[in-house]
């Protein structure tokens, strides 16, 4: 039985890219930095996992190893060695760190093994060439051979998997929907059989339009939700004039994807609609606190809001919607979110909104779409 390494054993992890490789036939081995989490799982045989919602339906996950990368170096590295597969669903910030588990796995990995298959399954454009470059960087000389035992592609993967009540252990409830986008390009007319992957051959128009319509409306949700006083996301979106923020930020973005990547109009708004039927999923308790997190990353440059805002201020089209919801985040004020209050601190510092905008969006000061932001930070 071939095995897939996957890094980050929380709800990504162990409610998708876990279950669908381990469905597909693959022995996992997770591996997590969290003590209680990989004690857990090492002593367990099997979890659930609970699709809720329209159809839902419950999944055993058996077949699975778990390693404390933190403690266990050596024998992760092992694993990366021997293994056909390496994802990760850990935060895009974190891929630097799992770089080197990587590079340990590719220097003992014998050369006439095929090429190990890594993708990085986070919400951040093209993350597998984030990782890519952190292991081509820490690997120094080795850089070149390693190159030779690894094939990288990038991928989309959408699914809500929201915070998990702590009673459930390892069980945990997802939506029933989900998308795994694949490029097909790296893998030169091979591919893997991952039942309910989309193969595709230019990934752009997949992940842009999911980051751009699934994630913006998500955190616009969240960050209005919060505001508005509302704990979960479906509650917040019940609210009138949250949804009407979040519907036109939508439209923003639609304009875009619709002028960028030829997505017909009707198209997007049927995806658009059932990403908001989605969110109001009852049977999810996802909280704006979750959705929200993390509003530096969520606000820099490439991310789900100044990505498209930049991009329509280019083509000329309006990103009004987008810019208020930017002014909803600057907002979010969780003591618990360590980007919260660096956020906060940030703003009540003595820094020019110059300045201000320029660390904390990383837009050029010459962009078309930088005075707006200004703006908004001079409050
Ligand atoms: N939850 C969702 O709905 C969803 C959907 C699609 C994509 N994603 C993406 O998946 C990624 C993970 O999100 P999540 O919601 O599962 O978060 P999570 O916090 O539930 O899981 C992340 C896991 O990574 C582990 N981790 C942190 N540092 C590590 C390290 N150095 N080595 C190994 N493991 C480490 C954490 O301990 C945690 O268990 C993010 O990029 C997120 O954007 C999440
Ligand atoms: O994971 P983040 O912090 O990038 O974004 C929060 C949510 O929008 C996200 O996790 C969604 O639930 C997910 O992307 C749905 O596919």
């Amino acid at each position: 039985m071939s095995t897939a390494v996957h890094f980050g054993a929380g709800n990504i992890g162990r409610g998708f890219v876990g279950f669908l490789l381990n469905r597909a036939g693959y022995e996992i081995v997770f591996s997590d930095v969290n003590a209680e989490l990989i004690d857990a799982l090492a002593a367990a045989d099997s979890y659930t996992v609970h699709e809720v919602g329209q159809d839902s339906a419950d999944h055993v996950v058996s077949g699975f190893r778990a390693l404390n990368g933190a403690t266990q170096p050596d024998t992760v590295a092992r694993e990366v060695a021997g293994a056909a597969i390496v994802t990760t669903a850990v935060g895009p910030n974190v891929l630097r760190f799992i770089a080197p588990a990587i590079i340990a796995g590719l220097r003992l990995r014998p050369a006439e093994a095929e090429p190990l298959v890594v993708m990085a399954c986070e919400n951040a454009i093209n993350a597998t060439d984030t990782l890519a470059a952190h292991i081509r960087e820490q690997a120094g000389e080795d850089a070149v051979l390693l190159e030779s035992r690894v094939l990288y592609a990038n991928t989309a993967v959408d699914r809500i998997v929201p915070g998990q009540d702590p009673t459930a252990g390892l069980d945990v409830t997802v939506e029933t929907f989900f998308e795994w986008a694949i490029e097909a390009g790296p893998f030169d007319g091979r591919t893997l059989d991952i039942p309910g992957v989309t193969w595709v051959n230019d990934l752009a128009p997949y992940i842009e339009r999911k980051l751009f319509t699934v994630n913006t409306g998500h955190a616009t949700t969240a960050y209005y939700g919060r505001a508005a006083g509302y704990q979960g996301i479906a509650e917040s979106l019940a609210d009138p004039t949250v949804r009407d923020r979040v519907y036109a930020v939508l439209q923003e973005t639609k304009a875009l994807v619709v002028a960028k990547h030829g997505f017909d109009p009707d198209v997007q708004e049927a995806y658009l609609t059932k990403i908001l039927t989605r969110f109001a999923n009852p049977s999810l308790t996802d909280t704006v606190q979750r959705v929200g997190r993390q509003p530096l990353r969520k606000v820099s440059r490439h991310e789900r809001f100044i990505g498209p805002a930049t991009e329509l201020a280019e083509r000329g089209l309006p990103s009004d919607a987008l810019l208020d919801a930017i002014g909803a985040l600057l907002r979010f004020d969780v003591a618990e979110d360590p980007e919260s209050v660096e956020l906060r601190a940030l703003l009540a510092s003595d820094l020019a909104p110059e300045e201000l905008a320029t660390r904390i969006t990383g837009l050029e000061s010459e962009h078309p779409l930088f005075p707006a932001v200004v703006a908004l930070l001079r409050g």
